[in-house]
């Protein structure tokens, strides 16, 4: 006999997918939660958004797909300000608050890379008054950041989410962010940070951005989740070395390192053709010169020197003894396969680098003791 504060909630991860643009990002996402979750993982999905290709790879992934109807930005000013036209549909996102079939869900971004088991999230609400958690925006820390929430859906919440969407200039930013934020103002419970800690792609050089490099040193090995916030995703490019600046290629690096640990040979060629607009990534094979790639493959390779030696800075100052390895290791593999249709294909590796105290964590239970919450 169990009594009803005994049951077990039902709780679920959950995303989203408005185009094809981000499905790489989606795909590992899926992929690194099944690792560390029993739960379902499920999509929310704009399919006017969405070729066959992507919703045949999304459907082998998501335990779930949902089709929603976008609910389009009125406040293409703010976007603008925001500099993210592109964003004009992400306020779909409130249509999370919808899925009342479960009491807690995890959301997070397609851009987000978990790196360890974020289970513990789905207690944080249980007996308190928040309707949504997060962490705050790290260059405006009195919001928060809608890349990574935890939720109580609510069909009153969500009604009067969408009513409100609905209005000219409902949104500060023009995006779900700046909706959420109006909506849940002063109202929500904030998580540690190390659960979204976010990589601001749009810097230009470190230099002249301020991004607190001490604290990534210090707490580096604590982060749950990487959030790659800004306009330029991981998977845009594999060009590691020109791509992003400064520290943020170990960032871009490690997103390519867990992609290629999922995906490989044929499989990884399906999604960046499914994903449209995407440059596919290149890889140099060691011994052959560019143009004879070129001629084997009809393409001018556009990272040629991925292969070469591996640049060493803070970041990886503690890990040093996994390190000096270039990027993609030589060895060939499975040379039964048939014959390359991309260059990437020829080559399978192994992870150069690993977070080594990952596999642990992801056996345990999450820390709520180190949560250190706080009743804002
Ligand atoms: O073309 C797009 C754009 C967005 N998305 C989805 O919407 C999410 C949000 O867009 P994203 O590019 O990740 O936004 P960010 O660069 O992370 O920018 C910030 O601002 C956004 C708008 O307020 C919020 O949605 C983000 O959570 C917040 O981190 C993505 O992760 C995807 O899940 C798509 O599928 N296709
Ligand atoms: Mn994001």
């Amino acid at each position: 006999m169990s009594s009803i504060s005994e049951q077990h909630s039902k709780d679920a991860y959950i995303t989203i997918l408005l185009n094809d643009d981000y499905l790489p990002g989606a795909l590992l996402l899926a992929k690194t939660l099944k690792k560390t979750t029993e739960n379902d993982v499920i999509l929310l999905i704009d399919a006017t958004g969405l070729s066959e290709k992507t919703l045949e790879l999304v459907s082998e992934e998501f335990d779930k797909i949902i089709e929603i109807e976008p609910i389009i930005s009125t406040s293409e000013k703010n976007l603008r300000i925001l500099n993210r036209p592109d964003l004009f549909k992400t306020l779909t996102k409130i249509a999370i608050f919808d899925q009342t079939d479960y009491d807690f869900l995890i959301y997070l971004d397609c851009d987000v890379l978990p790196l360890k088991n974020l289970n513990g999230l789905f207690n944080i609400l249980k007996g308190s008054n928040y309707d949504i958690a997060a962490c705050a925006e790290s260059s405006w820390p009195d919001i928060f950041n809608s890349g990574v929430l935890v939720l109580r859906p609510s069909k009153e919440i969500f009604e009067k989410l969408l009513i409100k969407s609905q209005e000219l200039d409902s949104s500060f930013d023009g995006a779900d962010q700046g909706l959420l934020n109006e909506f849940f103002l002063n109202k929500w419970l904030r998580l540690p940070y190390i659960n979204n800690v976010t990589v601001n792609t749009n810097l230009i050089t470190l230099e002249n951005s301020y991004e607190y490099l001490p604290a990534y040193n210090r707490f580096h090995q604590d982060i749950k989740v990487l959030h790659f916030i800004g306009n330029k995703k991981p998977w845009f490019s594999r060009d590691i070395e020109n791509y992003f600046t400064g520290n943020l290629k170990n960032f871009h690096k490690l997103w390519w390192e867990e992609f290629d640990k999922n995906y490989f040979g044929y499989e990884a060629g399906k999604i960046f053709e499914a994903s449209s607009g995407i440059t596919p990534p290149v890889i140099t094979i060691p011994g052959e010169s560019s143009s004879s790639l070129q001629d084997k493959y009809g393409k001018e390779p556009q990272a040629p020197n991925l292969a070469e030696e591996k640049l060493v800075n803070t970041w990886d100052l503690d890990i040093e003894e996994q390190n000096n390895e270039p990027i993609l290791s030589d060895e060939v593999i499975n040379e039964e396969l048939p014959p390359p249709i991309f260059p990437w294909e020829a080559y399978r590796r192994d992870p150069t680098r690993v977070f080594t105290e990952i596999p642990e964590v992801l056996k345990g239970d999450f820390d709520m003791e180190q949560l250190n919450l706080e009743d804002d």
